[in-house]
């Protein structure tokens, strides 16, 4: 098995306005207006308090309690991205390293060292962020970094039917119901291929 290299990591890259702002906005501050980076343990507690407002307040569960949250940036910061504005995280997203064709039970916990897949484990973007393409965006490039990682093929997910849509949007295949249950929430498992890498890494700057 190989492990991911430093040099792998995500460079945190600024975006030069936020969307909508003038250029010739003059800001008083050094922070970047937008900026996407990997997430690290230092930013556990802000991922922390998105899920909470979006998934514990309102069925009592979430995709990563604080305990995994903190595991998997220890593990595979690599395979996380966050999405800053003015420093503040706005929306992020967890994944960790997968080597099966589905998801099982298994999937949630460990993190699989240069595996092919990635588990991704949770999206989301703060609430009062929604329903302005964050998500997407996000999400996209999330998939394009993927890209540039030599040994993953392909991203899967299980998300809430009523989730089935966005994703596919975003190029995701439906595969079936997922095996995994947490309590009365069922999900569909979603997968994305990232396959031809050896191209695209050669044409997209990786
Ligand atoms: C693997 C997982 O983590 S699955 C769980 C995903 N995360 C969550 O459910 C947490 C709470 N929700 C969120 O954080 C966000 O609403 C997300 C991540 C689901 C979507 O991010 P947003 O920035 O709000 O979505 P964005 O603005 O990019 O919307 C894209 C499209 O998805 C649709 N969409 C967004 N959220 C939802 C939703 N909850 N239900 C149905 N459709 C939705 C939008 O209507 C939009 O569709 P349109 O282009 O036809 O208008």
């Amino acid at each position: 098995m190989t492990t991911t290299s430093a040099s792998t990591f995500l460079k945190p890259f600024a975006l030069r306005y936020s969307a909508g702002s003038s250029p010739r906005v003059v800001r008083r501050h050094t922070l970047p207006a937008s900026e996407f980076r990997n997430l690290s343990l230092s930013d556990a507690l802000s991922v922390f308090e998105i899920e909470r407002e979006a998934f514990i307040s309102v069925s009592g569960e979430c995709p990563l309690h604080m305990d995994e949250v903190r595991h998997f940036l220890e593990l595979c910061p690599e395979l996380s991205l966050g999405w800053f504005e003015e420093g503040r995280l706005v929306a992020f997203v967890i994944g960790s390293g997968w080597d099966k064709d589905k998801l099982s039970q298994d999937a949630m916990t460990i993190h699989v060292p240069g595996g092919s897949t990635v588990h991704i484990h949770v999206l989301a973007v703060h609430h009062k962020c929604r329903q302005q393409g964050k998500g997407s965006i996000i999400l996209w490039r999330y998939l394009q970094y993927l890209r540039c990682l030599p040994t993953v093929k392909r991203a899967v997910l299980m998300c809430e039917d009523f989730l089935v849509a966005f994703y596919q949007k975003a190029g995701f295949k439906d595969i079936g119901p997922s095996g995994i249950a947490v309590g009365p929430l069922t999900f569909t498992e979603m997968e994305y291929a990232l396959g031809g890498g050896a191209y695209l890494r050669r044409n997209s700057g990786c």
